[in-house]
């Protein structure tokens, strides 16, 4: 594709939100990729670049899997402003088997009602393998995402799961149809640098064909200035500056 034809292509990013250890890099390497990574330790923002395909066209789709600290850090439960007012759209990811990530959830949901134009967002419920473990019952989220009139599901992204693509397509089509942002603090898309390479992408979603995506890590609030070289299963994750 030509760099010409690519500017025209509509863009909608994405952060995914939530308390520490809910499987937020598991979750985003899942839908990007179609695999799953048990292990996926990084202690800064990552941010992802898909082009996919929906029924509509192409779209460029940016997803910032944000870090949420260590599980004992005393930065954890701060609530991630600048990715949040610089996404269209927020998937907020909790553990069924953890009550205090509902919490968490439910307190990013308050500050969404607190902002101005704030993004689409959609509540996720993981780890639902874990039955068993289980501390937050599924009518608890759908609660909570009804209060707010958003979507919800709950998903095990150790598992094959279509729910997930399904959820990751609402909240795109969602956020597409709403004004785009203006006056963004920065511009993720200008580091984006290789491409993520030869991935097996195992499932498509209803109508949603993935292409080749880059993987970059950055630093929460500085987006635009990340040096990190990371490698990770298949990844190649680097920054272009
Ligand atoms: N059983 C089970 N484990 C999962 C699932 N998703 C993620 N995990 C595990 O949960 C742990 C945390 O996953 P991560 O993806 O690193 O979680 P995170 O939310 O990105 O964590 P931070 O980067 O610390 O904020 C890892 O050990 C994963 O293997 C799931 O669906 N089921």
């Amino acid at each position: 594709m030509k760099a010409e034809d690519k500017t025209a292509i509509p863009r909608v990013r994405i952060a995914v939100i939530g308390h520490a250890d809910v499987g937020k890099s598991a979750l985003t390497v899942r839908y990007l990729t179609g695999r799953f990574i048990g292990e996926y330790r990084s202690n800064t923002d990552l941010l992802y670049n898909k082009t996919i395909t929906l029924e509509t066209g192409l779209t460029e789709v940016e997803i910032v899997d944000v870090y949420a600290g260590s599980v004992d850090g005393d930065e954890q439960n701060e609530f991630p402003m600048e990715q949040v007012l610089w996404a269209d759209a927020c998937m907020i990811v909790y553990n069924i088997t953890q009550r205090t990530s509902f919490e968490y959830a439910a307190k990013c949901l308050a500050e969404f009602k607190s902002l101005q134009n704030a993004p689409t967002a959609y509540l996720v419920g993981n780890k639902a393998d874990l039955d068993h473990l289980r501390e937050v019952h599924e009518k608890e989220g759908a609660a909570l995402a009804a209060a707010s009139s958003i979507g919800f599901c709950e998903v095990s992204v150790a598992e094959y799961t279509p729910t997930l693509y399904k959820a990751f397509e609402k909240l795109i089509i969602d956020s597409k149809a709403r004004p785009q942002k203006q006056n963004r603090k920065f511009s993720v898309s200008k580091m984006l640098g290789n491409l993520i390479g030869n991935n097996s992408y195992g499932q498509k979603s209803l109508g949603v064909i993935n292409h080749q995506g880059t993987v970059v890590p950055c630093h929460k609030g500085e987006l635009h200035k990340s040096r990190v070289l990371k490698r990770r299963q298949g990844f190649t994750a680097t920054t272009s500056l």
